[in-house]
């Protein structure tokens, strides 16, 4: 039985073993990911120390903390990115669709088709505005001019970039300014209809116009997509995310519904990180 599908439960979040007051639900919703005592080790240096929380379908994530932190680190997780990492060991569980994305067999490339991930500064292939999208169908194998045609064209809308590309699908997406560049990796993204996005810090590198359009895009894709974004903004943790996790030196120290984090934490190491007394 796939137990994320199959069987809707309360979603509880669950904090680091110190955290002191057990959160209210955060919802009905199901589970999207659910991380389990979770570690992470770069050699001998302990990066995440049992993690454990649940991440809701169809909301937005924010994770937020110092630099250092290991927000990076837990997004990375989420579709195994850290394999990529020579010296990176891994402890513990993360359940997606009911499998252990860490169990032996698991398909990795499958995993990041459906977790898929966008980074801080935008890398889209030196390719048109169209075949940037169509790359990941593509290999997939779809060849139908039709289907590709009708996916470019969904993407960039879904994208929010359609109507700034439409009559320049054939332009390099290297000429595209770095937030529509940052929309067209995000249609790359969506293109191969993944359930979840992550973004690491996917704004740091845009002008404030650029950043508030990438916000609105994340407020309207969350009814598509579950979102886990790592920020150094807490304002837009606050604006976009609807749970904020609070990390410090590789611990969760407090997890749940933003509102409620930034005004009214139950840690007050959460509080002076958010009232900006640390950090
Ligand atoms: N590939 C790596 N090899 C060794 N140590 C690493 C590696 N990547 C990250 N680290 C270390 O793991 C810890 C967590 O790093 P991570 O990048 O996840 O933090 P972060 O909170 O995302 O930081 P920032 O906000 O600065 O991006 C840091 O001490 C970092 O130096």
């Amino acid at each position: 039985m796939n137990t994320l599908t199959d069987s809707p439960r309360k979603v509880v979040p669950q904090m680091a073993e110190k955290a002191f007051a057990p959160l209210p639900p955060l919802s009905e919703q199901e589970a999207s990911l659910e991380v389990k005592s979770l570690n992470l080790y770069y050699g001998s240096k302990q990066a995440l120390r049992n993690i454990n929380m649940v991440i809701p379908k169809k909301r937005v994530v924010a994770f937020i903390g110092p630099s250092g932190c290991g927000k990076s680190t837990l997004l990375r997780c989420f579709n195994r990115m850290n394999d990529l990492v020579d010296n990176c060991r891994i402890e513990g569980s993360i359940i997606h669709e009911g499998r252990d994305i860490y169990a032996p067999g698991v398909n990795v490339a499958q995993l990041r088709r459906r977790v898929g991930m966008v980074f801080q500064k935008p890398n889209p292939f030196p390719k048109s505005i169209y075949e940037n999208v169509a790359y990941g169908l593509r290999l997939l194998g779809i060849k139908d001019k039709a289907q590709l045609d009708d996916t470019v064209e969904r993407s960039l809308k879904g994208a929010a970039l359609w109507d700034e590309v439409k009559d320049r699908l054939d332009s390099n997406g290297l000429s595209l300014s770095g937030g529509q560049q940052q929309r067209l990796v995000i249609a790359r993204a969506i293109a191969l209809e993944p359930d979840v996005l992550l973004l690491d810090e996917p704004c740091s590198a845009l002008d404030p116009i650029s950043t508030a359009k990438i916000e609105e895009l994340l407020i309207e894709l969350k009814d598509r997509f579950t979102i886990v974004i790592v920020t150094h903004n807490m304002q837009q943790a606050a604006r976009v995310s609807d749970y904020t996790a609070y990390m410090y030196l590789g611990d969760l120290i407090e997890y749940g519904e933003t509102e409620q984090i930034f005004f009214k934490p139950n840690r007050s190491e959460t509080e002076d990180y958010i009232t900006g007394r640390f950090g």
